[in-house]
């Protein structure tokens, strides 16, 4: 399957190049809320673009041919570094961190004014955005991974903007499909709750390698 590559990185180049993907990410989120909030005039708006077209430029020295992808190194670990939910390289990403435990994943996430909805509410696709990777990554590290096949979110309140947490847990497995439960909780009530069935490709059946398989990713 292309996309993803298998590219050793030593460590600490490793280690390296993961600082400085978080650093320009980082600062371009920033960029990004105070894009949505800013109250400044056209001149200031006009100043800000020329800088920002003139930090696309250097970026654009040196690209990738198109996205991403998924890169493993021989030790099993893997980076997604462009994925929409973890990514660290991917300003669009929150960005979600991932903890997994034993028989549960869960994460803390700030969501502030770039993933408005409703007035001062989190918009419901950035929840089940959110809620698909949680519960994904969570039948991945059980090591019953699967493309998302459905998810049904149910939203029980709104969810202000700020911190959120979800918790994902595997329901139960059926040949190639991992049902998979998970809930968003904001300042202490659950507002979101889904269900999602991750079924393992066509073309990963029978062949998926241990370290697709058991590999666990890092945004
Ligand atoms: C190692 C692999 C890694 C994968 C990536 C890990 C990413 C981790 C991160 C994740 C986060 C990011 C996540 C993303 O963003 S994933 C991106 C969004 N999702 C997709 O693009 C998926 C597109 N769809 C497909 O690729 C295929 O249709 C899939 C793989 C879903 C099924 O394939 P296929 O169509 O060939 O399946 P089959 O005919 O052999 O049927 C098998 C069984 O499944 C049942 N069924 C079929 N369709 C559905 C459905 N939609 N809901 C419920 N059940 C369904 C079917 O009845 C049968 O059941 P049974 O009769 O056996 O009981």
């Amino acid at each position: 399957m292309s996309g993803y590559i298998q590219e050793d990185i030593a460590p600490e180049e490793l280690a390296q190049r993961s600082e400085l993907a978080s650093s320009i990410a980082g600062s371009v989120r920033e960029l990004i809320e105070a894009t949505v909030r800013t109250e400044v005039g056209a001149s200031d708006i006009a100043e800000a673009r020329r800088l920002i077209e003139a930090a696309t430029e250097i970026l654009r020295k040196d690209q990738l041919p198109g996205a991403y992808g998924i890169r493993f190194n021989s030790d099993g670990s893997k980076r997604s570094w462009g994925n929409a939910v973890l990514g660290r390289r991917n300003p669009i990403a929150p960005p979600v961190v991932l903890h997994h435990e034993p028989d549960h994943t869960w994460t803390e996430v700030e969501l502030g004014p770039a993933y408005e909805g409703p007035a001062g509410l989190v918009h419901g696709g950035v929840l089940a955005l959110i809620l698909d990777q949680l519960l994904g990554s969570t039948a991945e590290f059980q090591g019953v991974p699967g493309m998302t096949g459905t998810l049904n979110v149910r939203y029980r309140r709104a969810t202000p903007l700020g911190q959120i947490r979800g918790e994902a847990r595997v329901d139960r497995v059926e040949g190639v499909k991992t049902f998979v439960r998970g809930t968003i909780t904001s300042a202490g009530e659950v507002s979101a709750e889904a269900e999602g069935i991750f079924i393992l490709p066509k073309w990963a059946r029978g062949e998926v390698s241990d370290v697709l398989r058991k590999s666990v990713g890092e945004g």
